[in-house]
């Protein structure tokens, strides 16, 4: 990347926004922010500041269009450019980075961040052009160094990157899609002095590039305030002050409350209106007033710095025709990923409009700069056309942003997601997650060792319990269906919890990419079964290899592998079970409650528990897939043995030991379909589950 490439930020400006929220215990809405005015400003940073609950994160959701609260009214008008914001071009050209960090732990910050180009990038842009950005990102970032060290993860044993380089992987991974506006909520938040200083220099660097950047942030010290461009103090959902941040002591001195020498700013503006009673009300009033002429200083110092930057640059390249080396939305080397106007008569004049990500050489750039001169030229009707035609526009992506709320981020949705219209096709999607599930799988020690380990122990333990059957009546039949029940014990439970637990490590990263469009539910299905099957295959298969031939089962290929096939559709039911009940719940505390409590059900209706089972609750045996397994076994094993009576010394087919408490009344064969049958209804459960889960905001 030219260094010196200027990204086109955008002009954000909101107007008398109010935002409320149902209340719950009255039934009214509750006004959260109120009479909102404010603008962020390509090349600068706006901090938004205030006490707890003075409504930054919501301001931050509303303007950056990430608000998902049910029932939420927004009124006002905010504008892009100067036209009103569309919220498809906008995420288009925005992004936003979460205040937590959603990484994916087993990966290196280079395969973090490739994974985010690769998704969010269409596929037109050559994977050596991706490579470039995501180096060029790195050395935006500061990330170089650490560019092949994994995330990390504490609690699952993975050592990784800091705190404050975490933070800035997370600002990359939105930084490859190279937007615009950056929207961060916190981005300091629970790191130390010097980490939350790095985080800001690069957030000022960020912002130099030419982006709009907005963050909000709880009490920086002295040395970060010095990064702040513009200012905005919230109170109790008003605004308190909105300038530059260089005019906020003065702005607070006016008006009666005079900041000590040597006393951190920002310390004290939030001593005034936390503590000074009145005063809040008092500044946000003045504020009103004041308000017209702050914005004009802002937009002045912002031209200022504009003009001279464009000087520099004309220094530094004489030959260069003005905004030849500016980047609306970016671009690397000599390629410019320039937003695709979705409509060019209805956005032109600086106005962002469709939401694609197109390559454009430098002839297509001139193409379009000659076209906007001509449309100026036409002058006023066309305006007022125009004017009609962006109201439109707006309107029928307005009404595509709903339809793609309902069906809930399936693959369509997905494929225009990424990278704002161009699609990603889904054979690419899941092979990118495919691969990163691999990597997961592989480097998580809790995944890939400790279950592997569990499947092995349990496997020596009931062979050597079991150790060699005899063909004792009474003796060998019972102990050949104990083992039976005990590894299909095992197998139901191993799986589930891990669905359950790895769930509970997957489903921010899931909400937050879901939440992106990055992909679909389809997508992501695809790519997490695909590589979770065949390694599930294989501990069943390390399970079988041990316990069959310890215990002593029938010696035969076809008994071997009848025991697999059965083993391994009980374990992928099982998974699902374990799926289901992470799905339908809010947090992994409960989920392993619910799945407890439904494992303890299939195994009571096993047919081993009780003799007879009441008729209130035959349903659930009728249902349970351990019922059709554990006879579709039971049966397998005795038609192909033989008993001795010890008292008699008479050899009886094995069948006459059959339990009658396993019959379910169905033959081998169709006890085999049932559990079949019962794999397939499952994938399709968890399909719905999974899309139910997002649509509810359950991750
Ligand atoms: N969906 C919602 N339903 C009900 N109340 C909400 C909702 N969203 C926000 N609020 C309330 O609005 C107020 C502002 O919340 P917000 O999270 O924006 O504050 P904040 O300034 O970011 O606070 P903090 O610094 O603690 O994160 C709070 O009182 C919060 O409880």
């Amino acid at each position: 990347m030219a260094n010196s490439e200027h990204v086109r930020g955008a002009l954000i400006e909101w107007h008398d926004v109010n935002f409320s929220v149902p209340d719950r215990s009255t039934g009214q809405q509750k006004r959260i922010l109120t009479g909102m005015h404010g603008l962020a400003q390509p090349g600068r940073l706006l901090v938004i500041m205030g006490p707890s609950g003075a409504g930054k994160s919501t301001l931050l959701d509303v303007l950056a269009c990430t608000s998902s609260s049910r029932g939420a009214v927004c009124e006002g008008r905010i504008s892009v450019d100067g036209a009103p914001r569309s919220l498809r071009s906008f995420r288009a050209i925005s992004c936003y980075v979460q205040q937590r960090d959603v990484l994916m732990s087993s990966a290196t910050v280079r395969e973090v961040l490739l994974t985010s180009a690769l998704l969010k990038l269409p596929r037109s842009v050559p994977l050596a052009h991706k490579r470039a950005l995501v180096e060029d990102t790195l050395r935006e970032l500061d990330l170089t160094s650490c560019a092949d060290t994994l995330i990390g993860d504490e609690t699952i044993g993975l050592k990784g990157i800091s705190g404050g380089q975490k933070r800035r992987v997370s600002v990359g991974v939105e930084l490859v899609k190279d937007p615009r506006v950056l929207f961060l909520d916190e981005p300091s938040s629970g790191l130390d002095s010097e980490m939350a200083l790095s985080v800001a220099t690069s957030l000022v660097a960020l912002a130099r590039k030419g982006r709009t950047v907005v963050c909000t942030i709880h009490q920086p010290n002295s040395d970060i305030t010095e990064c702040f461009d513009d200012f905005l103090l919230l109170y109790g959902g008003r605004t308190v002050y909105g300038g530059l941040w260089s005019g906020a002591v003065d702005f607070f001195a006016r008006n009666g409350f005079s900041c000590p020498t040597f006393k951190n700013p920002t310390d004290f503006f939030m001593s005034v209106i936390t503590r000074t009673e009145g005063a809040a009300e008092a500044l946000a009033t003045a504020y009103d007033k004041a308000r017209p002429a702050l914005q004009d200083e802002q937009k002045t110092a912002a031209a200022a710095e504009e003009g001279q930057r464009k000087q520099q640059q004309r220094q530094q390249q004489p030959g260069r025709e003005e905004g030849e080396g500016e980047r609306s939305g970016g671009g690397r080397d000599h390629v410019t990923l320039q937003m695709a106007e979705g409509d060019q008569r209805g956005s032109a004049g600086g106005t962002p409009g469709g939401a694609a990500f197109v390559v454009v050489g430098g002839q297509l750039q001139q193409q379009q700069q000659q076209q906007q001169q001509q449309q100026q030229q036409r002058g006023g009707v066309e305006e007022g056309w125009q004017q009609r035609q962006r109201q439109r526009q707006q309107q029928q992506e307005e009404k595509e942003e709903e339809q793609e709320g309902e069906v809930g981020g399936g693959p369509a949705a997905a494929a225009a997601g990424a990278a704002g219209g161009e699609s990603v096709p889904l054979w690419f999607q899941v092979y990118v997650l495919s691969v990163r599930y691999w990597r997961t799988w592989i480097r998580n020690p809790v995944m890939m060792t400790s279950e592997l380990v569990q499947y092995a122990f349990t496997a020596v333990f009931i062979g050597l319990m079991y150790c060699r059957f005899n063909d004792v009546l009474g003796k060998g039949d019972f102990n050949r269906v104990s083992c039976i029940w005990f590894s299909f014990a095992v197998l139901c439970f191993t799986p589930s919890y891990t669905a359950v637990t790895n769930w509970g490590s997957e489903r921010l990263l899931l909400k937050r990419e879901l939440g992106q469009r990055l992909y679909g539910i389809t997508s992501y299905y695809l790519a997490r079964y695909s590589v979770l099957i065949p390694f599930q295959l294989a501990q069943c298969l390390l399970f079988l290899a041990v316990m069959y031939f310890f215990a002593g089962f029938q010696a035969s290929a076809g008994g071997f592998f009848t025991f697999f096939a059965i083993f391994s559709m009980f374990q992928i039911v099982s998974e699902g079970i374990g799926a289901c009940c992470a799905l339908s719940t809010r947090t992994t505390t409960t989920s392993v409650v619910l799945l407890t409590f439904v494992l303890l059900v299939v195994l009571a209706f096993s047919g081993f528990l009780t003799t007879s089972v009441p008729v209130y609750f035959r349903w659930m045996q009728k249902t349970s897939y351990l019922t059709y397994a554990i006879s579709a076994l039971v049966e397998r094993e005795f038609s192909h043995i033989t008993f001795r009576n010890e008292a008699t010394g008479e050899v009886v087919p094995g069948m006459q030991a059959y339990p009658d408490t396993l019959r379910t009344g169905l033959s081998y064969s169709q006890n085999v379909g049932v559990l079949a049958a019962q794999v397939a209804g499952m994938e399709v459960i968890k399909v719905m589950l999974f899309n139910l889960a997002h649509r509810l905001n359950l991750m």
